[in-house]
């Protein structure tokens, strides 16, 4: 397929998107079983017009003058791929599987909105409704900050200390230009792919298969790290999911101590036992039936809530959520954090830790949840976090914001998906 081809099929993915509201992932697949002619690198350019596209959603609309599915396609090419109006209209030209080219009208308004600056909330690619959290959380910060909410993401890689080492994989994995993390002693990163390129499939890798990595944010893999799990500990990952987190505890603990994992749905549990197999994970019992977690009850070292929440700080990965979320979404959300947090208190032993993560940068997910928490139960008191952060990260205070009960991690400043992290030590 010419750039033409590619163009129109991405048009026709985000209008079913907008039509049906789902997810950009299941509009891109049932795509590819329909035109199964389609090569990767087709569909990988696709992917990425379509991704982008949802990204820039509102920056695209404003060069256009228009937000429709072609605007947005259009958009993204032009923001992202280093198009100009010319070449796009040129490569377009003579393809008889494009859309039509750039019109008058719209190349007059890509001119118009080129001449000025465009207003902040379409700067920060955000939904309207999202604009208050957002200057709530970033302050003067805040359009850099869901700018680069809107920017392509890295691909990360956490080394299992159980199976390998770091300059090992490093070498595995040269030919995919992949480096050391800049903050997460273990990580590895694979820099943002460009125009229609698309990340190597690091996890056909042989070593993949032998257990020497997993994939993970960096931002997720310092959350693990601030937790400072020990070899020994007894500790509950309360909503472990898939397990990402729980693996790096067992990496840090080095199989010694006990680690619980439990979700409240089953079926998020299910790709933990494969991925315990294949790192070697020795110290996890997954627990899926809450009764089973009564004998826990004030034995605790560490507790650990991956709590589910908005995901905003995922907005480089997940485009299509940022324009999906509702208000009342983020209160469900908010809802279930306290229930959780009131919940697994009494799991923590005195003197044990409660390490409350979201992957959100609402301030009323992150500090703000903890603040209410804090006035419900004040046995529980927030670590000293600028200490904890200067132990693991010494001389990279500029990489994390210290708020007044934890740590948040974002794009912009840190370089990692949005995270926020508190350790609470529990008092009596
Ligand atoms: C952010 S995800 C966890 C991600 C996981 N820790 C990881 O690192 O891969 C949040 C998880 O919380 C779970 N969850 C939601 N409500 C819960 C509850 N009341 N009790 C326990 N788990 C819950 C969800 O099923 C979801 O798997």
């Amino acid at each position: 397929m010419r750039l033409g081809g590619r163009l129109a099929a991405a048009i026709e993915v985000l209008d079913d998107i907008r039509q049906r509201h789902r997810p950009a992932a299941e509009a891109l697949k049932d795509w590819g079983i329909s035109h199964r002619f389609a090569g990767g690198g087709d569909r990988a350019a696709i992917g990425n017009i379509v991704y982008d596209g949802l990204r820039r959603r509102r920056s695209a609309g404003w060069l256009l003058g228009d937000d429709t599915p072609r605007a947005v396609a259009f958009g993204a090419l032009l923001l992202e791929w280093g198009r100009t109006p010319q070449s796009l209209n040129a490569a377009l030209d003579g393809d008889r599987f494009a859309p039509p080219p750039l019109s008058e009208t719209e190349l007059q308004a890509i001119d118009a909105a080129s001449a000025g600056d465009a207003p902040p909330e379409v700067q920060a690619d955000a939904p309207d409704w999202c604009v208050p959290l957002l200057m709530e959380s970033f302050g003067a910060e805040w359009v850099e900050e869901s700018a680069g909410l809107a920017a392509r993401p890295p691909l990360d890689i956490r080394v299992n200390t159980l199976k390998s080492e770091r300059t090992k994989v490093l070498t595995e994995l040269a030919s995919t230009g992949a480096v050391p993390c800049a903050l997460a002693p273990q990580g590895i990163r694979i820099a943002p792919i460009a125009g229609g390129g698309r990340h190597p499939n690091v996890q056909a890798e042989p070593a993949f298969q032998k257990g020497w990595f997993e994939v993970q944010d960096e931002g997720s893999q310092i959350a693990a790290e601030l937790t400072a799990a020990t070899p020994g500990q007894q500790v509950l990952d309360y909503c472990a999911g898939a397990g990402g987190k729980t693996l790096a505890l067992s990496a840090m603990m080095q199989n010694h101590g006990q680690i619980y994992a439990h979700d409240a749905e089953k079926q998020r549990l299910a790709p933990i036992f494969d991925r315990l197999r294949r790192s070697e994970n020795r110290n996890v019992q997954v627990i899926s039936k809450p009764a089973e977690l009564s004998a826990l009850t004030g034995h605790m070292d560490l507790v650990v809530v991956d709590a589910p929440c908005t995901g905003s700080g995922t907005w480089r990965r997940r485009p299509d959520a940022k324009w999906r979320l509702a208000r009342r979404q983020l209160d469900a959300r908010k809802a279930e954090q306290a229930g959780i947090l009131d919940t697994v208190r009494e799991f923590v032993k005195p003197g044990g830790l409660l390490a409350y993560i979201t992957c959100s940068v609402f301030e009323e997910e992150n500090d703000g949840q903890i603040a209410v928490f804090r006035a419900r139960h004040s046995n529980f008191v927030p670590v000293d976090h600028g200490m904890l952060w200067n132990a693991h990260f010494p001389g990279r205070q500029d990489a994390a914001r210290m708020l007044e009960n934890g740590i948040a991690l974002s794009p912009a400043r840190s370089g990692t998906d949005g995270f926020y992290f508190c350790a609470l030590r529990r008092h009596a």
